[in-house]
C-alpha cells in the first residue's frame, strides 16, 4: 500500500535544525510536493523515505512499520529515488536498465523504454551518446525496471532545458495518472500545481502549511 507517515522527525545537521518536528501523512497513489523557499529542508526531507538521511529524532513509518526496521535495499527498491541530473553508469541504455535489474530482458526494456517515451531502438545505443532529456528517462526507466511502489522526485526537470523538462515531465505525469505514489521536489510553483495532488510547505525546517494543491497558499502565489 505504500503510506508513508512522519511522526515528529527533527534532522540537525551541524548544530543547525534541517528539519525540526514534522509530522505529516503521504497519501499512496497521490503525488505529494515538498516546496518552500531555498534551504527549507525539503531536499533533506526527502532524502529521509528511502534512508539516504537519517532523522536525529522522530520517526518515519511505512505502512506502519519505522523504515529502520526494514531492510534498507529493499525499501530502496519500494522507494526509487530520480535525482535532479541523470547519473548514467553503464555502457548501453539495455545495461543501464538492468543494473538494478541484471536478468531484464529486451523485450520487456523496451516496454519499459516506451513507459518514459523513448523508442525501444535505443537499447543498443552508447549511454554517453544521449541527450540530457533522453538521460533523465533512462534513469526514470532504470527505476522503473525495480518495480518501484514510490517515486521520489528531486527537482527531476531542473537541469534539463525547456523542451527536455516539457516532455520528461510529460512522462512523469503519464505514471502519476497510472497512480503512482509520488513525492515531489520542486521550485516551480507552475510545475507543482501541473504534477503534485498534495503539498507539504517547509520554512526553516518546519511545516508551516498543508493539504491539496489547490488549497496551499504557496503553490498559488500567496501565502
Ligand atoms: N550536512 C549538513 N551540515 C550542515 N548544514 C546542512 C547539511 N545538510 C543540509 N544543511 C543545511 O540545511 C538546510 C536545508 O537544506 P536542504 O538542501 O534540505 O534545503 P532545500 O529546501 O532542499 O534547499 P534548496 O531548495 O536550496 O535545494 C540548508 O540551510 C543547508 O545548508
Amino acid at each position: 500500500m505504500s503510506r508513508f507517515e512522519l511522526r515528529d522527525v527533527t534532522v540537525r545537521r551541524g548544530g543547525h535544525l534541517v528539519v525540526d518536528r514534522v509530522t505529516a501523512t503521504i497519501t499512496p497513489g497521490r503525488c505529494t510536493a515538498l516546496v518552500g523557499p531555498s534551504g527549507a529542508g525539503k531536499s533533506t526531507l526527502l532524502r529521509l523515505f528511502n534512508r539516504l538521511d537519517d532523522p536525529t529524532s522522530g520517526s518515519v513509518l511505512l505502512d506502519g512499520a519505522p523504515i529502520e526496521s526494514l531492510d534498507v535495499l529493499k525499501l530502496r527498491r519500494r522507494v526509487g529515488l530520480v535525482g535532479q541530473r541523470p547519473v548514467l553508469v553503464a555502457a548501453t541504455v539495455l545495461e543501464e536498465l538492468r543494473v538494478g535489474a541484471p536478468s531484464l530482458a529486451p523485450e520487456p526494456a523496451q516496454e519499459l523504454l516506451a513507459r518514459v517515451g523513448l523508442p525501444g531502438s535505443m537499447l543498443e545505443r552508447a549511454s554517453s551518446a544521449l541527450s540530457g532529456g533522453e538521460a533523465q528517462r533512462v534513469c526514470l526507466a532504470r527505476t522503473l525496471a525495480v518495480g518501484p511502489e514510490v517515486l521520489l522526485l528531486d527537482e527531476p526537470t531542473s537541469a534539463l532545458d525547456p523542451v527536455a523538462a516539457a516532455a520528461v515531465e510529460e512522462t512523469l505525469c503519464g505514471l502519476l495518472g497510472d497512480g503512482m505514489t509520488a513525492i515531489l521536489v520542486s521550485h516551480s510553483a507552475e510545475q507543482v500545481r501541473r504534477m503534485a495532488d498534495d503539498a507539504l510547505v517547509l520554512r526553516e525546517g518546519r511545516l508551516v502549511e498543508s493539504g491539496t494543491v489547490a488549497a496551499v497558499g504557496y503553490v498559488n502565489g500567496h501565502d
